[in-house]
């Protein structure tokens, strides 16, 4: 996948004043003889700046949401819209191989137009955001799977827009590098005032990092409820507070998965 297809296209339009991220009403049913309903009435707001959570069962749709939202895919039914540009963070960091770290995330300014110097200049002051300035000339091969990801990130960044879809970024990576991640994380989405819909299966992770935490069901994804978190930041994973709103999350959830069967 190139940055370029991973920015939001056709769904894009300025929203001023609204919310920075608008699905009214959003269905999806793919194509095909039998063609799945991935989502049905899906209506979610993220406000400026906010950091927004979606937790499902899996094949509930969380992938399909992104999509929606970034402009890669088109909903079948109801309006997406976002204010600004999308950009797009996946598990697997996509990185070029053949690239150093620093050459990665100097990509969407190299896209954009932006002359050598002046790139790899602000390519590294991205990379230093996530406190990987000394391995700038590393390729991703001579990089742990979290400094791939910090890559990722920082180039994530590099594209400058104002919203971020990261799908299950940290998935695969171990709890103390997650944790890590966590916070750079939390500290770039607050010193930027980026607005943030994060998929994830982790419920913990969900409410460590969100704002809202947003329940989908599953088959077809529907909300079934919106659990703001009132846990003053900073958060910990393992603070029982975080740890009793994802238990009160992870019960709902799991009746979710019961009643459909996922
Ligand atoms: N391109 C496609 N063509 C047909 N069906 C699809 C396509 N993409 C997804 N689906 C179906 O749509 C439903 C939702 O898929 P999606 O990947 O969005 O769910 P998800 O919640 O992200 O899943 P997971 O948690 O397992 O990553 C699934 O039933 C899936 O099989």
């Amino acid at each position: 996948m190139t940055i370029a297809s991973s920015r939001a296209g056709a769904a894009t339009e300025d929203t001023k004043g609204g919310p920075a991220v608008a699905l009214r009403g959003v269905s999806k049913r793919y194509a095909g003889e039998n063609g799945v309903l991935a989502l049905d009435g899906i209506t979610l707001d993220a406000a400026p700046g906010e950091f927004v959570c979606l937790v499902g069962a899996s094949g509930c749709g969380k992938s399909t949401l992104l999509n929606l939202a970034s402009g890669l895919d088109e909903p079948t039914g109801g309006t997406v819209s976002v204010a600004g540009d999308a950009a797009f963070m996946f598990q697997d960091h996509a990185l070029f191989p053949w690239l150093s770290a620093v050459d990665n995330v100097a990509m969407p300014l190299r896209l954009k137009g932006v002359r050598k110097q002046e790139r790899l200049a602000e390519a590294r002051e991205y990379l230093s955001a996530v406190h990987l300035e000394e391995f700038a000339d590393r390729r991703p091969h001579e990089l742990s799977g979290g400094m791939r990801q910090r890559v990722a990130l920082a180039r994530t960044l590099a594209t400058q827009a104002p919203v971020l879809l990261m799908d299950e970024p940290f998935g695969a990576l171990d709890a103390m590098t997650r944790d890590l991640l966590h916070d750079e994380l939390e500290s770039i989405w607050r010193t930027r005032g980026l607005t943030v819909l994060f998929v994830t299966h982790n419920v913990r992770e969900a409410v460590r990092l969100g704002d809202r935490v947003v329940l989908l069901s599953s088959r077809p994804g529907r909300v079934v409820a919106e659990y703001p978190v009132d846990v003053p930041r900073p958060r910990r994973i393992e603070d029982p507070d975080v740890a009793a709103l994802a238990g009160e999350i992870t019960v709902a959830l799991r009746k979710e998965v019961a009643r459909h069967g996922a």
